[in-house]
């Protein structure tokens, strides 16, 4: 599957800062972070509970105001839409997955894949190379309770695509899954990434986030280090280089 390309920066994160209050406590969740994401790059994010792994990927979403900086997209600064424009282009350029899948029980897991698409033209053919080339299309008819997990969130990779986003934001993707299902389902995340797709990962698993290109390390909302994988398909090197960047 070849994808279209353009020549914009699907994301450009420059000087963001992000506070939340408890009371008399000012927490600095994200504390000035840089980050650019190149077309075609697979990037980690990795750091300890607390370090404000989600939400920066949730400011990259433009589903978390941030206080300063700015969160670019394709060239569009989501701080700078109304929320209409932004939940369109949300819907339309970012693609996001969460640990708990989020498909509607409700639906049929085709009827979720169709959610965010805002237009019926080829949409038909284009669901069905989605679910063929993700592995799930003899299971397009069940309901999300009636899959495995691994299931599930290939659905919900499939949500996230189908409307050729700019970019694949990925929230903890394996945490509901079992180690092998999780690394079948970092596999298709590679495989994707070598098709041109462009994906963001949070992780605190070194098994997870080999497979990237680039990990990036966040300690008390700064980033504070990062490193290519260099393909290193090897938990314990990815582990060793994690805590040589947690020292730096
Ligand atoms: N809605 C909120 N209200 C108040 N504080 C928050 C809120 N969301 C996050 N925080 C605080 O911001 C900091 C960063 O949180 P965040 O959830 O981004 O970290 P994380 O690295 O994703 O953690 P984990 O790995 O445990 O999910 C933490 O100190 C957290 O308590």
């Amino acid at each position: 599957m070849s994808l279209p390309s353009n020549d914009l920066v699907p994301l450009k994160i420059s000087g963001v800062v992000k506070t939340y209050t408890q009371g008399a406590a000012v927490v600095r969740a994200l504390d000035g972070i840089d980050l650019t994401v190149e077309a075609g790059e697979f990037v980690a994010i990795m750091g300890a509970s607390g370090s404000g792994k989600s939400t920066l990927l949730h400011a990259m979403a433009g589903l978390t105001d941030v206080d300063s900086g700015s969160v670019v997209v394709e060239g569009m600064d989501l701080s700078s839409m109304r929320d209409a424009a932004l939940t369109r282009f949300r819907r339309d350029r970012i693609g996001l997955v969460f640990q708990s899948f989020n498909l509607i029980p409700t639906l049929s897991a085709e009827a979720n894949v169709r959610l965010p698409a805002s237009s019926r033209q080829g949409l038909d053919g284009k669901v069905d190379r989605l679910l063929e080339r993700l592995g799930i299309s003899g299971r397009r008819k069940h309901k999300p309770d009636a899959m495995s997990g691994g299931e599930q969130q290939r659905f919900a990779i499939a949500r996230a695509l189908i409307a050729d986003p700019a970019i694949l934001l990925a929230d903890e993707p394996t945490g509901s899954l079992d180690s092998v299902s999780g690394q079948e389902l970092c596999r298709l995340l590679r495989e994707l990434s070598e098709e041109g797709r462009t994906i963001v990962i949070v992780t605190h698993e070194p098994a997870v986030a080999m497979w990237a290109d680039r990990v990036i390390v966040l300690k008390d909302g700064k980033r504070l280090s990062e490193f290519k994988t260099s393909g290193k398909h090897d938990p314990e090197s990815i582990a060793v280089d994690y805590q040589h960047a947690l020292q730096a």
